[in-house]
């Protein structure tokens, strides 16, 4: 999806790794989600940004299979989400919700251990390739120290990458975020946005901060009020006047070494 390329805003793709196709969502008879339509290349690195309420974990809900589209369609690589068992889904498909940030009453290890779940079988105990994949998993969270530790106890920002960390342990070709910077200090926020990208997986992620969306993603969709209001290449999406029209806020944007540095202030001020 380079610049200029219209094939997030056109139908469908069925070629592509996830291709969401005019999925509506709607809660106790409100429509949330409109008619979203994009789709992602193998690979690729998408940021969901919009404004509180917009629509993004809703949407995200719906791509992961919690949350039933009133209509339109989900597909990783070809199959439809919504026809694929809840197991077949996590083999594919490793999420970090915002609603898992609750008490679990494991240590850390145990917790990130819980990303092999869907490769075993029913009471298989884990082999030491298990134990392998949840160790890099830690380490590359820089959670190593405190894989010993009751979850329940660690910091938000530490919950966090724990919850990263099972997700890399599951292995799946296709990774949902839903705010993975949350909670996180600026250096953990570079570092989980980095090894993200580093690994080369496809990935999904809603965002609110625009200039680390923009330095790190590939592609940007924009929504607001459960529509795409626009999508394409952080530079196609983010302009002053669209960020000024989405969000009720004046923007300068500039650029900087690592991309685009954005000034906001209220209007009038
Ligand atoms: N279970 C629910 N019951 C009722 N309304 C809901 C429910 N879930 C979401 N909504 C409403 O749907 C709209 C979209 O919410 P959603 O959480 O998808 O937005 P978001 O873009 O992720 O917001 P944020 O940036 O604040 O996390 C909001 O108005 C929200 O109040």
């Amino acid at each position: 999806m380079d610049a200029g390329d219209q094939s997030l805003e056109t139908k469908g793709d069925m070629m592509a790794h996830l291709n969401v196709d005019r999925v509506s969502v709607d809660i106790e008879g409100r429509r949330i989600v409109n008619e979203v339509v994009f789709s992602l290349e193998r690979g690729q690195f998408l940021g969901l940004v919009g404004p509180n309420g917009s629509g993004k974990t809703s949407l995200l809900r719906a791509i992961y299979r919690v949350l039933a589209p009133r209509s339109g369609r989900v597909e990783v690589a070809g199959d439809s989400v919504w026809a694929l068992s809840p197991r077949d889904v996590a083999k594919r498909l490793a999420v970090v919700a915002q609603e898992r940030m609750g008490e679990f009453d494991f240590t850390v290890s145990e917790l990130v251990g819980m990303g092999r779940t869907p490769h075993k079988r029913l009471m298989e105990r884990d082999t030491a390739s298990d134990f392998a994949i949840v160790e890099e998993s830690l380490r590359q969270v820089g959670m190593l120290e405190l894989r010993d530790r009751q979850f329940m106890n660690l910091s938000g920002g530490e919950k966090q990458r724990a919850l990263v960390a099972r997700a890399l342990a599951q292995q799946a070709e296709f990774l949902v975020l839903d705010e993975p910077t949350n909670h996180l200090d600026i250096r953990h926020q570079l570092e989980l946005l980095e090894l993200v990208r580093s690994l080369g997986v496809t990935t999904i992620a809603a965002l609110h901060d625009l200039s680390l969306a923009a330095r790190y993603c590939d592609a940007l969709v924009m929504m607001k009020d459960g529509c795409v209001i626009e999508s394409g290449s952080p530079q196609q999406v983010l302009t002053a006047e669209r960020i000024e029209a989405v969000y009720g806020v004046r923007a300068r944007l500039s650029s900087s070494e690592n991309g685009l540095a954005i000034e906001y202030n209220l209007p009038g001020k």
